[in-house]
């Protein structure tokens, strides 16, 4: 097991607890994330350390990453707190909920960050090399809205690296899945998914969460 948030220097400790507080004073004017998870202990775990189970491996330094559906900057916030070399791109319909993040980049100090405001379908931003996501949509969705936009890397991670991660998409999901699965392979056949369970990851606290990732089979 391993804790992410341990893993982070000061500097960017700093920078996770000055979200914290400004997600927490946001949230009050802008719906963003549920209330009840704002709680003593549970932003942590619901939001920040969920967030940061996709820094447990790296995104190469020269990458773009695409959040579809980031809302309050999740995971995206945290993943920029923690890639501060890689460029994040957050997108979400909801023009108040990305007017919110772009405060939260300014006033953490992120300049790796930026928004674009629209529906994902439509996104015609930065070229993302890794797309990521967080309680947005069906994988069908998740795929098409990648596999439009995803662009190679000049320089790809080792197919046999471990502690990088390989271009796609990478999404965090819960609960049963066998269904979102069997219709994305159906509407997108010659994908392959790959699960990482996040209780094994980051411990109890996380009993049915997962990294999904998904990309063209090799
Ligand atoms: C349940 S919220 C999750 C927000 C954030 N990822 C999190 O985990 O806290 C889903 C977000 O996805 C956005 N969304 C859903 N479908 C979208 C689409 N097609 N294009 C852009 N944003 C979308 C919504 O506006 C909403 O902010």
């Amino acid at each position: 097991m391993t804790d992410p948030i341990a893993a982070l220097s000061a500097d960017q400790n700093a920078k996770l607890d000055r979200f914290a507080a400004e997600l927490v004073r946001m949230n009050k004017h802008v719906n963003l994330v549920a209330p009840t998870t704002l709680r003593e202990g549970e932003l942590e775990r619901v939001h920040l350390k969920h967030s940061l189970a996709l820094s447990t491996k790296a995104f190469p330094p020269e990458a773009v990453v695409v959040d579809w559906g980031a809302g309050g900057g999740l995971p995206t916030i945290p993943l920029a707190i923690a890639f501060p070399e890689t460029q994040f791109v957050a997108v979400d319909a909801v023009g108040k909920k990305m007017e919110a993040v772009r405060t939260f980049a300014r006033r953490l100090g992120l300049p790796n960050l930026g928004v674009w405001i629209g529906r994902a379908e439509a996104y015609d931003g930065p070229a993302p090399h890794y797309c990521v996501s967080r309680a947005t949509a069906p994988l069908a969705d998740l795929w098409a809205w990648t596999e439009r936009v995803l662009t190679p890397l000049a320089e790809p991670p080792s197919p046999e690296a471990e502690d990088v991660w390989q271009p796609g998409l990478l999404t965090l999901k819960g609960g049963n899945l066998d269904e979102e699965v069997a219709a994305m392979h159906e509407a997108h056949p010659g994908l392959t998914t790959s699960r990482t369970y996040l209780k094994a990851l980051l411990g109890p606290g996380y009993p049915s969460k997962m990294i999904l990732e998904v990309r063209p089979e090799a």
